[in-house]
């Protein structure tokens, strides 16, 4: 048990780590933190909360492994080098196509809902 718990905290640190180092990975948490507000105000369906918790899974743990990728790099490979640049670029475009499958997503939930919600206001 003691084990268990202590493995839980060096993944939290882990975590710390990620969100006070990475500008990106704190500006990920901002848009998870307005995609429940909105969920919750727009009152969507269980449904919809499964496709909103599922991206925002995929892009804090593709932001993790980018992390990940970036700090290792550093690690083996200090000095400039072509493959370690092409290694860090790819973890890059990961995290952009998770980005855009995120935000494609809230489009399709909450555009409509925000557009039928302005329409009764007017
Ligand atoms: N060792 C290296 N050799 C060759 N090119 C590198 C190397 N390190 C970084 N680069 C190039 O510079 C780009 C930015 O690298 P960097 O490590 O600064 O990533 P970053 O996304 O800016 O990181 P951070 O989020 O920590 O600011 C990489 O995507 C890669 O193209």
């Amino acid at each position: 048990m003691k084990k268990l718990i202590r493995s839980f905290g060096y993944a939290f640190k882990g975590l710390a780590y990620a969100t006070t180092s990475q500008l990106n990975f704190r500006i990920h948490l901002f848009a998870t933190a307005l995609a429940l507000l909105l969920g919750y105000l727009l009152h969507i369906a269980a449904g919809e909360w499964q496709w909103i918790m599922l991206c925002i899974t995929i892009v804090l743990v593709t932001e993790i492994f980018n992390t990940m990728i970036e700090t290792l790099v550093d690690l083996v490979s200090p000095d400039y080098n072509e493959k370690a640049g092409r290694v860090k670029d790819m973890a890059a475009g990961a995290v952009v196509i998770a980005a855009a499958f995120a935000l494609i997503t809230g489009i399709i939930i909450f555009l409509p809902k925000l557009l039928l919600l302005f329409n009764h206001a007017a």
